[in-house]
């Protein structure tokens, strides 16, 4: 428990004040000009779009980032950490977009790594199972033997007990960046009783997020950067969606939720009794030519193993997938039971946009260009040798198309913000045009904005007879862009509906597995 100690002030006093901060890598400027204060007990959403300079702002604040110009203070004091352990030291803290973890050491050293708890000299085991038992807890995450390597959590767990690591006695400051991207709504409101209790406890909060529900939900002020400058500080309070939205991207949004259903056309791709252990157990899906298939469910629900299956990623144990569309330039097989690697399924015509992009998808190190390229080298070579020229101009286009916010499209990939690294994995696929496209939560961590580019992307593919389909725990995403929208329970798909058929109430009723829970709340996002 956090003690409302002398280190945290009274609510609405400012703890960190910015002024004038700024940051240049080489020529360019991403962020500038940038004054505001936190104040204790309060929480300030931070927002903007990829690539406004959140990340560059929070990591500032938490010695990650060394400010080209600017001062800070800290309770009235000078303050310009020259490292994460110095900012940590003075009570600022950040969870980080990208989890800042150690694979390899256990959940317990992870939670604790700057004060092991030592008995003569050696590692006190007890003690650091306890203190880190009592870490846990804070996040509803008792149940995880604190000697498990954190790299054998699964991505969700990870940031969990990346969060959990940051809730310390002391805390003056926490930045939470993305903190719940890869999380489920139950671990969200862990996440946000704690918000409730630090700020009852004076800590100063910054949250970074697209997800505006959330924002509305845990903060008293929003900030909105746009390139780099501070354009926006106001009361969240009787702030509106469209609002908000209008002032981080600087004009109105359109929704294609409204729209009709798409006519389909022929089948491309039918899988017929796919199993893979207990996570995929028995499941038919039909793609059809010209639209957009949805799956739904709950974390654990086999979705994202459902599409690793179609792709060759994994192994079926059993089923047939079988490719028809010999009419879109796909060619005819039939693969039973075993779909055996994603390059016969690329090379046949299917493409996977995957859901972690570190992990699976991109070359952190190298550029835009490498990394576009990478899903069709044939296209930018030729006689077996690069044709550079074809491969720049190829990016710069795809730069362009998506609005990718980038110096030019020789930057590393691993220096673009996270937005902007998603629209790179999408403009891989995009340019591969494969006729199946499956894509596991396309746009996490991408705004609000860019995301309406990504979605008229999509429909522009189904305009022209591709076959999609779609995992997002985002319903609203999903009831967006689908035409129907399938729902996983425990490995099998419980319910399918039609556009025009489905409702929030519906579909999170077949995610649960039931219609029988009366009363429970609903969530939008699973
Ligand atoms: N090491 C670096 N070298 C060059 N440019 C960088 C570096 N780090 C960040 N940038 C640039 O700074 C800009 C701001 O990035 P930042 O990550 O702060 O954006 P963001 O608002 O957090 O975006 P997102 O919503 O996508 O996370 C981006 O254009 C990014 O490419």
């Amino acid at each position: 428990m956090i003690a409302a100690d002398n280190h945290q002030g009274r609510r609405g006093t400012p703890v960190l004040t910015l002024q004038g901060m700024g940051k240049d890598y080489g020529p360019s400027t991403v962020l500038d000009g940038v004054s505001l204060d936190l104040r204790a007990g309060e929480c300030l959403a931070l927002t903007g779009e990829n690539g406004a300079g959140k990340s560059t702002l929070s990591k500032m604040l938490c010695g990650l980032v060394t400010p080209s110009r600017g001062i800070m203070q800290l309770n009235g004091r000078a303050f310009a950490p020259k490292s994460r352990a110095e900012a940590e030291a003075l009570g600022v803290r950040m969870v980080l977009q990208e989890l800042g973890m150690v694979p390899t050491l256990t959940v317990a050293e992870n939670l604790l790594l700057d004060r092991l708890p030592q008995r003569w000299g050696w590692l006190d085991r007890d003690a650091l199972a306890k203190a880190a038992h009592a870490q846990l807890a804070k996040m509803g995450l008792q149940h995880i033997d604190p000697f498990t390597p954190v790299g054998q959590l699964g991505i969700g767990m990870q940031q969990m007990v990346e969060i959990a690591r940051n809730l310390r006695d002391g805390n003056r400051v926490l930045v939470l960046d993305e903190p719940t991207a890869m999380l489920t709504a139950k671990e969200i409101e862990h996440l946000f009783e704690q918000i409730d209790l630090m700020k009852a406890q004076g800590v100063a909060l910054v949250y970074v997020s697209h997800r505006l529900e959330e924002l509305q939900r845990v903060s008293e002020r929003v900030a909105v950067l746009r390139d780099g400058r501070l354009v926006d500080v106001l009361p969240m309070q009787g702030l509106s969606e469209p609002e908000l939205v209008e002032r981080m991207v600087g004009h109105a949004v359109e929704s294609l939720d409204t729209k009709p259903r798409r006519k389909a056309g022929s089948v491309l791709l039918r899988a017929q009794g796919l199993r893979r252990g207990k996570l995929v157990q028995g499941v038919d899906v039909e793609l059809r030519a010209g639209e957009v298939l949805g799956v739904a469910g709950l974390v654990g629900a086999g979705r994202t193993e459902l599409l690793r299956l179609l792709y060759g990623a994994d192994k079926a144990d059993a089923g047939s997938i079988e490719l028809t569309g010999l009419a879109q330039g796909l060619s005819t097989c039939s693969v039973t039971p075993n779909w055996s690697s994603p390059m016969q399924a690329t090379r046949a015509g299917i493409a996977l946009v995957t859901e972690d992009r570190k992990a699976q998808g991109l070359l952190l190190s190298q550029s835009i260009r490498v990394n576009t390229s990478l899903s069709h080298m044939g296209s930018v070579s030729g006689a077996g040798w690069l044709k550079p020229a074809v491969e720049s101009d190829l990016a710069r286009r795809m730069v362009k198309r998506l609005r990718i916010r980038a110096h030019n499209a020789e930057q590393p990939v691993g220096t673009l913000s996270g937005g902007n690294q998603q629209k790179v994995i999408f403009a891989r696929w995009l340019h591969r045009d494969c006729p199946i496209v499956l894509l596991d939560e396309p746009t996490r961590g991408v705004d609000v904005g860019a995301r309406a580019d990504l979605y008229a992307e999509l429909d522009a593919m189904t305009a022209q007879g591709k076959a999609l389909m779609v995992v997002s725990s985002d319903l609203r995403e999903l009831m967006e862009l689908c035409d129907r929208i399938s729902v996983m329970h425990d490995g099998r798909i419980v319910a399918t509906f039609e556009r025009g058929q489905w409702t929030t109430q519906a579909l999170l009723e077949a995610a649960f597995g039931d219609a029988s829970r009366p009363g429970e709340p609903v969530k939008e996002q699973l």
